[in-house]
């Protein structure tokens, strides 16, 4: 069922997450707008149809206002609940991926610390942590990004990614593209080849892909 905004503001606070019932196929009664299934996730795969896209797109919850007004806050830990839906996500990126000759998978915290290694394991890739500032303990290489309002920055252990590396970044959403665009140029500093980034949701309405110029971006389902 799709509700308004205006219905949705007066329900009481989403009750604490251990009173959610896991997700089923149908759309999430939180959920006022609807998932799409990216056009480049379903040409990638053997099946226009691939079912395995519409359950991954209703596995995930869409929680509008959070963390402040006016942001529909979409939510990967109900996919996470649905162990059938997170083992498509990552089977959709390992059968992309195998035989591209990725030698690392770089994840971008902190929901890209969630798919990342699962995907890295499979096709026998290294992990490699993008990390928020002063979290991690050895020497770090940093990109500093403009937000809306000031900056922000990731961090990557120096060393653990050489030159002629062959890299696929993941994170769990692309919004505005910052983010993404501070991991690759982070990557690319260091001499690495940015093969792709993948992203499980992409808001296309903030553009963020166009921020990535022409490098490849991968997505499973779009927000609209
Ligand atoms: O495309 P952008 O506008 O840069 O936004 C996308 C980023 O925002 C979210 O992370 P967030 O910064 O909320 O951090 P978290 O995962 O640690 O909560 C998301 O997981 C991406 O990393
Ligand atoms: N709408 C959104 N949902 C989840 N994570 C986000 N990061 C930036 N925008 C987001």
């Amino acid at each position: 069922m799709l509700l308004s905004l205006s219905s949705l503001s007066l329900r009481p606070p989403s009750p604490p997450l251990l009173f959610i019932s896991p997700p089923k196929p149908s759309p999430s009664p939180l959920r006022s707008r609807p998932l799409s299934l990216s056009r480049r996730a379903m040409a990638s795969s053997s099946n226009e149809e691939d079912p395995r896209l519409q359950r991954i797109a209703s596995s995930i919850r869409v929680i509008p206002n959070f963390p402040k007004p006016g942001v529909m806050f979409q939510d990967i830990t109900t996919t996470l609940l649905d162990p059938k839906a997170f083992r498509d996500t990552i089977d959709l990126f390992v059968e992309r991926y195998r035989e591209k000759g990725i030698t690392v998978v770089a994840g971008i915290e902190a929901r890209g610390f969630i798919f990342g290694p699962p995907i890295a394991l499979d096709i026998g890739a290294k992990f490699v942590p993008i990390r928020k500032p002063k979290k991690l303990p050895g020497e770090v290489i940093s990109e500093e990004y403009t937000l809306e309002y000031g900056t922000d920055k990731i961090e990557m252990h120096v060393g653990a990614v050489q030159p002629g590396d062959r890299v696929l970044v993941i994170d769990d959403l692309i919004a505005t593209g910052g983010t993404l665009c501070a991991a690759i140029k982070l990557l690319e500093r260091v001499g690495a080849e940015v093969v792709e980034s993948a992203c499980v949701i992409e808001l296309p309405e903030l553009k963020g892909r166009d921020k990535l110029g022409d490098r490849p971006l991968f997505v499973l389902v779009k927000a609209v």
